[in-house]
């Protein structure tokens, strides 16, 4: 600080004397020129001296005051200079603090500079690091995008392979079904139920990694979500503080410049005393000023810091709300995402079920009908080996019967001889000794032959036997055992000519025997003989046979006849004659015992053929009825023996059969009748045959897995399905393997070959799942349902078995497909089928014409044993063309 020159006037000043001197100095300048002029008047000099005195003392005293003022005022100066000093002192010490102040605020603005400097580092790697999580957030994004259409395509492109494959397999199906290949189209429907296993499988595979993925990619958008909200916290809270900090660094600035220009007021004002007031006044505004804006800055920093704050707040509020919203953007987008990715998903695995559905529903029908034409085709091909065998097995049973009736006759006929003998012999006893010797000789002679011929007819019946075993072993091979059945039949129709010519012989020598006996026993007419000796006898046989009802009549017949004359013999013999009878006696009961064998080998043989033949007997006055080949001739020869006989076989007809009778509920019936007339072994009966067939039935319950039916068993039922699926297996040799052969479902009969045809299980049936069947014992199903089920079999057996298109079908699905036709008429130019219609039967010929014709043009001709109208169900198209009949036609 510059020294006050004020000071040092003032040191000078204090001291009257001094003053005086200095003024008395200035007046003794004056005093030498008034001396000079006390002659003048001394006493003007006294006077004036006294008067200068007076004013001198006057000018003094106030002079005095004036200095005591001026004093007065130099003390308050003074003081004032020292307050002003003491406020110049404050002012310094205020400046030096205000300097250590803003030298301080500089230093934390440096530091909050280069914090600055640090957070805006920070803030733009954030920035970047937020920018890259945008970046991973939108390729993850497209990569979902792309992953979803990638799975979309492999959906599209899984489903387009499938369409193609089942186009493809469609088509083989179709290409098998054309040629009838049933294996080959079980084999496709297999591989394309696998297929569409293995495509549900692929299908499965895909909405797994699908689910899989949107899992990742969730869990990935929730870390990145997660991330960048935390970054966003640091962005925003870094920003707040680069904000304070720039804020600050103004109010430093300002504040440095402020304290500038003190400091450059305050030098300025040392410079210049005089304005030392008004600087120290403009100081003291300036630090009053400085104060206020101090407390201004105080207040404003505070200010600023709230608002920092509650701006901070706003901000890393609004980021929150920013974040909440865009994490939840972020999940609803995902969600919309997840929601379309699963119901396209969805839509794709449902299109995909339904086109598989469509599929296989397609398929299924195809099959069906494939398996309806193949079924068809194989029961006509089966029933063509039937129609063989039936034929067969209706020639060997004619010649059977042939044979039985010559055994019959034979019979007939020792019993006549035997009855002969006995006449001849008695009318030997009577008198005619030579007579009844020749006649006993003839008789024996007549025996021998007849033995002879009965050895010849038994080797023949045996070798027809022989025949028909081999003929029925050889059933079940195909052509080849058609031939040598063909060849059989050849033979045995020989063996049966010679059978019958053999009898013809023996009808012959009976001729000659009876025109013999009618020669010798003149005495006693035929007619007497009948009446009074033969009818009472057979009368009194066949009574007691109808009385015993043995299951044999024969060999009871025989026994009894043999009984009757021993005891006969016995009353009139002598005890030689009866020893020697005795003998004979034993002798004939071999024979007849051997011939007993015979006729049982016979009767068991033409089993089949006996109801036939019975009802034949029963109804040979029948005039309309037919009788089979050489009844007549037989019948004209021999004598309607008794009414007795008649009596027997009308007894045995139908009318004993007196049907079962299973209690049922109505709902039971309802559900039989339901399932009855779906069967078509049934489906013809008349009510009153179907009432007795539902009485007789009894319901099943057969669990999984359970074996109904045994291959090989006798079987005495036969089973309807209501319910559930059972398969039939054939077993081909002792240790073979087990091969489904058929699929029964509701409304199939199993188990009806036994009862039709008298012989073992022909296959196995087992319950592949719970079933309720009805079952139908072997007597009622002969008595109601089997004549017109065989009739029907074998009528049609025979004539589907020549239709070409089902060469192919086995006798059992023959059998099947014959159940099931049914017969319609034509008249003459009646339409059968009509281009363009939907067709839903095919038509087989069985007798007349038809023409086929599109437009107008004629296309074909079908004669019977033709077939036409299977292409509209192969196909499932339209009628291709209109059939019309020539004539009456029957099919
Ligand atoms: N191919 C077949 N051959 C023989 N019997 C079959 C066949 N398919 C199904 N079955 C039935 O299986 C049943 C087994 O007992 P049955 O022989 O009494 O009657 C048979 C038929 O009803």
């Amino acid at each position: 600080m510059a020294p006050c020159p004020t000071s040092s006037a003032a040191v000078a000043l204090p001291g009257g004397p001094t003053g005086s001197t200095a003024g008395g100095s200035r007046e003794g300048n004056r005093s030498p020129s008034a001396a000079s002029h006390r002659g003048y008047s001394q006493q003007h000099q006294q006077r004036v001296a006294v008067n200068a005195e007076g004013r001198f003392l006057a000018h003094w005293d106030e002079f005095v005051d004036h200095r005591r003022e001026v004093q007065a005022k130099l003390e308050e100066a003074f003081e004032m200079a020292s307050e002003r000093r003491e406020a110049g002192l404050r002012v310094a010490r205020l400046c030096q603090s205000l300097e250590t102040k803003v030298e301080r605020l500089s230093r934390q603005a440096k530091e909050q500079a280069s914090k600055g400097e640090v957070l805006e580092d920070r803030l733009s790697s954030q920035a970047k690091g937020m920018e890259a999580c945008r970046e991973a957030v939108e390729g993850l994004r497209d990569k979902f995008q792309r992953n979803v259409q990638d799975i979309g395509g492999s959906l599209v492109s899984a489903r387009a392979e499938l369409t193609e494959d089942s186009e493809r397999r469609h088509q083989s199906l179709q290409e098998a079904m054309r040629r009838g290949d049933r294996c080959l189209a079980e084999e496709f429907f297999r591989k394309l139920q696998e297929s569409s296993e293995k495509l549900s499988g692929n299908l499965q595979v895909l909405e797994d990694a699908l689910a899989t993925f949107v899992r990742q990619t969730r869990v990935q958008i929730a870390d990145l979500s997660e991330q960048l909200e935390a970054r966003g916290k640091d962005h925003v809270a870094l920003r707040g503080q680069a904000a304070e900090l720039c804020k600050f660094e103004a109010h430093i600035a300002a504040l440095q410049e402020e304290a500038a220009a003190l400091a450059a007021r305050a030098d300025a004002s040392e410079t210049s005393s005089g304005e030392q007031a008004r600087l120290l006044t403009t100081l003291e505004t300036k630090l009053t000023k400085l104060q206020d804006a101090c407390a201004r800055f105080d207040g404003r920093t505070s200010a600023a810091e709230e608002a920092l704050e509650s701006r901070s707040q706003q901000v890393a509020d609004q980021f929150r709300e920013a974040s909440e919203q865009t994490a939840s953007a972020i999940v609803r987008a995902r969600a919309d995402l997840a929601d379309s990715i699963n119901s396209a998903v969805a839509s794709v695995r449902e299109d995909s079920k339904e086109g598989l559905r469509n599929l296989e529903s397609g398929i299924s029908a195809d099959l069906q009908v494939l398996r309806d034409e193949l079924r068809s085709g194989v029961a006509l091909g089966q029933d063509r080996l039937q129609d063989v065998a039936v034929e067969l097995r209706r020639d060997v049973a004619e010649a059977s019967e042939a044979s039985r009736l010559n055994g019959r006759e034979l019979l007939a006929l020792i019993e006549e001889l035997q009855g002969q003998f006995l006449e001849s012999r008695s009318e030997a006893r009577r008198g005619l000794e030579d007579v009844a010797s020749s006649t006993r000789s003839e008789a024996q002679a007549g025996m021998d032959d007849l033995k002879t011929q009965l050895s010849v007819l038994r080797s023949d019946f045996m070798e027809v036997r022989m025949q028909v075993k081999a003929l029925t072993d050889a059933m079940p091979g195909v052509d080849e055992s058609c031939l040598n059945l063909r060849r059989g039949l050849n033979d045995s129709a020989t063996a049966a000519g010679k059978a019958q010519s053999t009898a013809d012989d023996a009808a012959a020598e009976t001729a000659r025997l009876q025109s013999f006996v009618e020669a010798g026993s003149l005495v006693v007419s035929s007619t007497t003989y009948i009446m009074d000796l033969l009818n009472p006898v057979l009368e009194e046989m066949v009574a007691e046979c109808i009385h015993k009802m043995p299951k044999d009549p024969v060999p009871f017949m025989l026994d009894w006849l043999e009984s009757k004359r021993a005891s006969e013999e016995d009353k009139k013999l002598s005890p030689e004659e009866k020893e020697k009878l005795v003998k004979e006696n034993e002798e004939l009961t071999g024979k007849v015992s051997k011939l007993k064998g015979q006729v049982q080998e016979a009767a068991k043989m033409a089993t089949e053929s006996a109801p036939a033949a019975d009802e034949e007997e029963e109804e040979e006055e029948d005039e309309d009825d037919e009788p089979p080949p050489g009844w007549e001739k037989d019948m004209d020869n021999r004598a309607r023996t008794s009414v007795s006989a008649e009596a027997y076989g009308e007894w045995n007809a139908k009318k004993a059969f007196v049907p079962p009778v299973h209690i049922k509920s109505d709902e039971q019936k309802e559900r039989l009748k339901g399932c009855l007339v779906k069967s078509f072994l049934f489906s013809n009966l008349d009510t009153n045959d179907l009432n007795i067939v539902i009485g007789a039935m009894t319901e099943v319950q057969e669990k999984t897995g359970t074996r109904v039916i045994n291959q090989g068993d006798n079987g005495d039922f036969l089973f309807v399905i209501e319910s559930g699926v059972l398969d039939c297996s054939i077993k081909k040799g002792e240790d073979g393997e087990e091969t489904v052969v058929k699929k029964c479902e509701p409304g199939d009969v199993f188990g009806e070959l036994a009862l039709l045809y008298n012989c073992p299980r022909a296959a196995s049936v087992d319950a592949k799942e719970d079933c309720v069947l009805w079952k139908l014992d072997r007597d009622t199903f002969n008595h109601i349902v089997k004549e017109a089920a065989e009739k029907k079999r074998q009528r049609y057996d025979a004539f589907l078995s020549k239709v070409p298109l089902l060469s192919s079908m086995d006798a059992y699905e023959r059998s099947q497909l014959a159940d099931a036709l049914k017969v319609e008429t034509f008249e003459q130019g009646q339409k059968v089928i009509t281009e363009g219609e939907e067709g839903n039967k095919f038509y087989i010929i069985e007798d007349g014409l038809c023409v086929a014709t599109k437009g107008e043009v004629e296309v074909m001709s079908y004669a019977a044993g033709d077939y036409f109208g299977e292409l509209a169900l192969i196909n499932n198209k339209p009628r291709a063309a209109t059939v019309v009949a020539k004539g009456d036609v029957r099919g």
